[in-house]
């Protein structure tokens, strides 16, 4: 089968953008890492799916397949790239649409200096919900945050993580340099720990400022990728949770640079700023069934 795609980027996440408004392409988890390999598919960390609304107050549903071929949750700087996408393409003439995703409803606002805001939703920061089980285990308490010992095994290091969900699982570490922390090592151990029931999402945060930190991420499903959206959201509440940061936040990520707001209390909602970029469209030949 023949189907059109669209390529985007938000802060070098990059994703393979499809439109099933007008109906369902039939794909397979296994199409899905076809798309997003780069070497014989498209290349992307995450593909998006554009649907038709689900129901009243809802403009669209957003369905987000890492590169490994899973549905997930949620996707932060994917759904600044939905926006932009279903406004660009003229599927909707609305600056701010509300948008269905696996974990809740995501409010994303075009503005007019071309960025996305989006209202990501409140995170959730109890330990079973994330979900991490944290039986057995003494969490070091920093202000309002905690970090909890997370044994690496096999003679790895233990490392002190605060874990937070923003509709997807998140544990977030204080590293002193960033591009010196061991991403590629202790990140593959941390996504597949069992501790993390769903695997998990490894954030690395160096705290340069109380509104600045630099941030990377070796994603669940995907690997270290420039930046994550979700991820700078979890790793700002748990600065914040910590004491460590204000209430506005820059996150530096190898591909650019995210904005997050957040009020410090459970029920607040989190804002995340950013750029939402299209690279190219193409078709692509898939085997029908895979
Ligand atoms: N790149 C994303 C997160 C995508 C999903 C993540 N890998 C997961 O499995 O939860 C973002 O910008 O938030």
């Amino acid at each position: 089968m023949q189907i059109r795609f669209t390529k985007m980027q938000g802060a070098g996440n990059d994703f393979v953008v499809l439109d099933e408004t007008q109906g369902r392409l039939g794909l397979t988890p296994a199409h899905y890492r076809l798309l997003g390999d780069r070497h014989f598919g498209v290349g992307a960390d995450q593909i998006l799916t554009v649907r038709p609304s689900p129901g009243p107050g809802i403009d669209f549903e957003y369905v987000i397949h890492n590169a490994d071929g899973g549905e997930v949750e949620q996707c932060g700087n994917g759904a600044r790239c939905f926006a932009r996408y279903v406004r660009d393409c003229g599927l909707t003439d609305k600056d701010t649409i509300r948008v269905q995703t696996r974990s809740g409803v995501i409010a994303p606002q075009l503005t007019p200096d071309g960025r996305v805001t989006v209202d990501m939703g409140c995170p959730v920061l109890e330990p079973a919900r994330v979900p991490f089980e944290a039986s057995g285990l003494q969490p070091q308490q920093q202000g309002q945050g905690q970090h909890w010992p997370l044994e690496l095994g096999n003679g790895g290091p233990t490392v002190m993580v605060s874990v937070v969900s923003m509709g997807n699982p998140h544990a977030v570490q204080i590293v002193a340099d960033v591009d010196a922390a061991p991403v590629a090592t202790t990140g593959p151990l941390i996504e597949h720990h069992p501790r993390f029931p769903q695997r998990v999402n490894a954030g690395y945060m160096q705290v340069v400022a109380r509104d600045h930190i630099r941030l990377r991420v070796y994603e669940r499903g995907a690997g270290e990728t420039l930046a994550c959206g979700t991820g700078a959201c979890a790793a700002v509440v748990a600065g914040i949770r910590l004491g460590l940061l204000d209430a506005r936040v820059d996150v530096d990520t190898h591909g650019g640079r995210l904005s997050i707001a957040w009020g410090g209390q459970p029920t607040d909602a989190v804002l995340m700023t950013g750029p939402a970029t299209f690279v190219f469209q193409g078709q692509i030949e898939l085997p029908d069934t895979l």
